[in-house]
């Protein structure tokens, strides 16, 4: 499904909305609310608004398990650090348990390493058929989601939930959840807006299929809904914008 938006200040709400649903809903079937968030700038509105009384009070945060869909390897404290964004613009600001909270980073292990440690906690939290109830995500310019990116062999995986790999083109290692995993999400949400996202949005909705090009074309939930959120700016290239 594809909704638009005027501007990005129209998107945030909205997302705020569905994640409030997501979680009320989760939490009254199972006693639990599983979500993934993603990094980069698009989410920074939204978290705080998940973080305002607004929205926060409607929340059992004591019910909520916390994970990323990907990481940078950085230090948490560092600026680049998706996790580092998430503390400041809203884990810091809920009371939500520290335990019930997975960032992507370890000090003490290789990137690897650590990919296999955190599939590990995803598999004891959500079992073997590892459906998170909400997986949030950005897009890239590039058309990458998540940290798969555009001709990396991590698009090719088809076992692992969890990979760690060296992306040349950014001197970094990168660690994500993969396409396996995230297609078993009861609901996948991109958001993305601004210009710049235009072509690659125009590419991953209605583009010749090539995952390889443009990654987020993965995202295709077997039993779950995808929902692309976006700004008048970011569909200004779609043919059709009925979604
Ligand atoms: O590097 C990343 O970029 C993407 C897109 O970021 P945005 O700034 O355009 O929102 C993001 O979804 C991903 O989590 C992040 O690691």
């Amino acid at each position: 499904m594809l909704k638009i938006y005027q501007s990005p200040s129209e998107i945030h709400p909205a997302v705020a909305e569905l994640f409030v649903e997501a979680a009320q809903t989760a939490i009254a079937e199972k006693g639990s609310f599983t979500v993934a968030l993603t990094g980069g700038s698009s989410p920074i509105e939204l978290h705080k608004l998940l973080a305002s009384a607004i929205y926060a009070d409607k929340i059992d945060w004591n019910k909520v398990f916390v994970f990323w869909g990907d990481e940078r390897w950085v230090p948490l404290a560092d600026n680049l650090s998706n996790a580092k964004m998430a503390f400041e613009t809203l884990l810091s600001h809920v009371p939500l348990p520290k335990d019930q909270i997975f960032p992507m980073y370890d000090t003490d292990r290789t990137p690897e390493e650590f990919a296999a440690i955190y599939e590990q906690k995803l598999l004891e939290i959500l079992g073997k058929d590892g459906h998170f109830d909400l997986i949030l995500l950005g897009m890239g310019d590039d058309g990458h989601t998540a940290s798969l990116f555009p001709h990396e062999e991590v698009l090719n995986e088809q076992e692992k939930w969890v990979d760690a790999y060296y992306l040349a083109p950014q001197g970094m290692h990168r660690i994500t959840l993969t396409a396996p995993l995230i297609n078993k999400a009861k609901q996948i949400v991109v958001i993305t807006f601004g210009e710049k996202k235009a072509p690659a949005l125009h590419q991953v909705l209605e583009g010749e299929p090539s995952v390889q090009q443009y990654p987020s074309q993965l995202l295709k939930p077997a039993n779950g809904n995808l929902t692309f959120f976006v700004d008048e700016a970011a569909a200004s290239q779609l043919e059709n914008k009925q979604g």
